[in-house]
C-alpha cells in the first residue's frame, strides 16, 4: 500500500542527512518540504523565532505540545543543557513510530520522552508519571480547538510558575481565536505576538509567546 507523508519525510532524512547530526535533520526535512511536499513542520522562518525563545529561557523542563514528525522536537532539543527534563506528546500512534526515527536519527533519542496519547487525558498525569512540579518552557503545536482547553488545564494541574513561558505556533494560520483573545486579555499573562508566515509558504502566520505571571 501507499506510504504515507511522514514515512516519505523519514526516508528522506535516512537519506539525506548525516546521522548523529541535528542541523542536517532539520535541513533535510526543510528541503523535503520546500521541494518534494509540503507538510506541517513549524518549519525554518517560525523554527528561528522557537529557537530564540528556548535559548532565552534556557529551560530545565520542557513540554511540547504536537510532536508530528519531530522536526520542532529535534530543534528544541539540540538546543537543551544536559539534564533537562524534555517530553513530547503525539496522539498519533503512526506519527510517533517516525518521530522517534527521525529524533534518534538527529542522535538526540536520550534528551527527550516521545508520550502517545492526547494531552487533555496526559497533562493531568505530567507530575505522576513523570515527576514534573512545573514546566519552564511549553510549546504548543498540536490542533488549535485544545490551546484553550489545555492552557487552563495547566493552570488547574499547577503545572505553571511564575516566569513559565508558552509559545503558541499558528495562531493565525490555522487560527487559535479563544487562546489568543485568554492569553491577550488575562492579567495572569504577559502576551506577545511575533508575526512570521506559514512554514514554507507566504501565507501570514505567527506564533505568540506568553509569559505566566504566577
Ligand atoms: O503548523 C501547522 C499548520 C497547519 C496547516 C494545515 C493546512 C493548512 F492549509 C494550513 C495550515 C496545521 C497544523 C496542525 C497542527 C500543528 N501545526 C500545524
Ligand atoms: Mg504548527
Amino acid at each position: 500500500t501507499r506510504s504515507t507523508r511522514p514515512q516519505r519525510m523519514l526516508k528522506a532524512v535516512q537519506k539525506n542527512a548525516t546521522k548523529g547530526n541535528p542541523e542536517s535533520v532539520i535541513s533535510a526535512i526543510d528541503y523535503f518540504c520546500k521541494h518534494s511536499e509540503w507538510a506541517m513542520n513549524v518549519g525554518d522562518e517560525k523554527g528561528s523565532i522557537l529557537d530564540s525563545v528556548v535559548t532565552e529561557v534556557n529551560p530545565s523542563t520542557v513540554l511540547e505540545l504536537g510532536t508530528y514528525c519531530g522536526y520542532s522536537t529535534v530543534r528544541i532539543a539540540r538546543l537543551l543543557s544536559p539534564g533537562t527534563k524534555f517530553i513530547t506528546l503525539e496522539f498519533n500512534p503512526a506519527n510517533v513510530t517516525v518521530a522517534r526515527q527521525i529524533i534518534a536519527h538527529a542522535g538526540l533519542q536520550d534528551k527527550v520522552t516521545v508520550v502517545e496519547g492526547s494531552s487533555g487525558d496526559l497533562i493531568p498525569q505530567m507530575k505522576e508519571r513523570f515527576g514534573i512540579t512545573t514546566f519552564d518552557f511549553i510549546f504548543l503545536d498540536h490542533w488549535k480547538d485544545r490551546y484553550l482547553p489545555d492552557i487552563k488545564l495547566f493552570e488547574e494541574c499547577g503545572l505553571l510558575r511564575k516566569g513559565s513561558v508558552l509559545l503558541a505556533d499558528n495562531v493565525i494560520c490555522p487560527g487559535a481565536p479563544e487562546y489568543l483573545e485568554y492569553v491577550r486579555n488575562s492579567p495572569r499573562y504577559e502576551s506577545r505576538y511575533y508575526p512570521a508566515h506559514l512554514e514554507y509558504t507566504t501565507l501570514e502566520d505567527g506564533m505568540e509567546k506568553s509569559v505566566f505571571l504566577g
